[in-house]
């Protein structure tokens, strides 16, 4: 065994530096340098055009529909990066925030023909850094002599492809006992991920019986929602509700799921927020952004459920893709209970989005 990073833990290191903005390497057929478009810098755009390799601006087709841009590569289009692109121009090609004053970027040229892998595996790797979906990707002959001459993560990208399409398995770290408003038997369970994402968190309330179906809640971070009390959603109001049933019954287990802004992250969230206030609705201003309707990957809930015993849950949610999610990964929903509070004059429109473009049920 080598005592040198593993591909789990190499990816681990390309998130960090595209988060910090620094390029990381993807080698094998077709090697390519790649940089997250919203964290490139004046400097490092200035490198890319003097490199002799071809660069373009990968988007997802979500993004391009909003540019006008051509996928040809169905899921992404591949804009080619004009010679006098300037650092504004690459950011308004990723952030839509400034559509509406500037809609015309283009003519954009879009690349086709060849192949969109490594680009397809820039995106999903700056979406996994929670960062906007959008990469400088240059064409590189000598991967391995320009990784050592710039100290740069170089990844075989056909292992980073295998890793980034399973989820990461959860451990256990720390289990504690936590006294609760709605139940003093309550006891706080710490996952995390072996791939350095973000840990999650399980409360039991009670001693549930394993045997029965548990009621469960798949809660997702929402820091607005969950800790200042917006009021731009229902989740505040839903996970107070879900815990007060819980300590009610005297059983339950909430996940608390660190997938916020479903599964975009905080900034990306209000970076949506911003666009809802010139007018999209919940469902578009994802779109804009380049991403899909919902992120989430709502199995690492089975998976917590799992591990801590569980096999059968009444599901409070109004949610029929947690549902189904949960019967695919082997976890029985023996009932869904509806879990129905909290709408006020700001978030009816986003409820009735979620009702009528995401199929929840009222
Ligand atoms: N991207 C995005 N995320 C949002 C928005 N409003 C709330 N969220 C996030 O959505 C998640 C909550 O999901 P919801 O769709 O409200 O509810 P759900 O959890 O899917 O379904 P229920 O189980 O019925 O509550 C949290 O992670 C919030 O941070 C928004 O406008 N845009
Ligand atoms: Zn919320």
């Amino acid at each position: 065994m080598s005592i040198g990073p593993d591909i789990t833990e190499q990816l681990a290191r390309a998130r960090a530096d595209l988060r910090m903005g620094v390029p990381v390497i993807l080698d094998g057929e077709d090697a390519v340098l790649i940089l997250a478009a919203e964290t490139l810098n004046a400097e490092r755009l200035a490198a890319v055009h003097q490199m002799p390799g071809d660069s373009v601006i990968a988007i997802t087709a979500r993004r391009a529909e909003t540019l006008k841009a051509r996928a040809y590569d169905g899921d992404l289009a591949r804009v080619q990066l004009p010679a006098d692109a300037t650092l504004d121009w690459v950011r308004g090609i990723a952030d839509p925030a400034g559509d509406l004053m500037t809609p015309m970027k283009g003519p954009l040229a879009c690349a086709r023909g060849g192949s969109a892998d490594a680009h397809r595996a820039a995106l999903q790797l700056a979406k996994s850094a929670r960062l906007l979906p959008a990469a400088l990707v240059t064409s590189l002959d000598d991967p391995e002599g320009f990784a050592r001459a710039n100290g740069l993560t170089r990844i075989a990208r056909a292992d980073a492809e295998a890793h980034l399409a399973e989820r990461s398995p959860l451990h256990r770290v720390v289990s504690a006992r936590l006294p609760l408003e709605v139940s003093e038997a309550g006891r706080l369970h710490v996952f995390r991920p072996e791939d350095g994402g973000e840990e999650h968190y399980a409360i039991e309330i009670g001693r549930p019986d394993r045997a029965q179906p548990v009621l469960a809640r798949l809660h997702s971070a929402c820091f607005t929602g969950d800790l200042m009390g917006s009021l731009k959603c229902d989740c505040g109001p839903q996970l107070r509700a879900a815990l007060a049933q819980m300590g009610a019954a005297g059983q339950g287990v909430l996940l608390y799921l660190n997938q916020e802004g479903r599964g975009i992250g905080l900034a990306n969230k209000m970076r949506a927020y911003a666009l809802q206030d010139q007018g999209f609705d919940t469902v578009e201003a994802n779109h804009r952004l380049g991403f899909e309707d919902d992120e989430r990957d709502f199995r690492l809930g089975s998976d917590i459920l799992t591990a801590l015993g569980f096999s059968s849950v009444r599901l409070l949610t109004n949610n029929p893709r947690k549902v189904e999610m949960m019967q695919a990964s082997g976890i029985r929903v023996a009932e869904r209970v509806a879990l129905a509070v909290g709408e006020n004059r700001h978030n009816a429109a986003y409820l009735a989005t979620k009702a009528a473009k995401s199929g929840h049920l009222l």
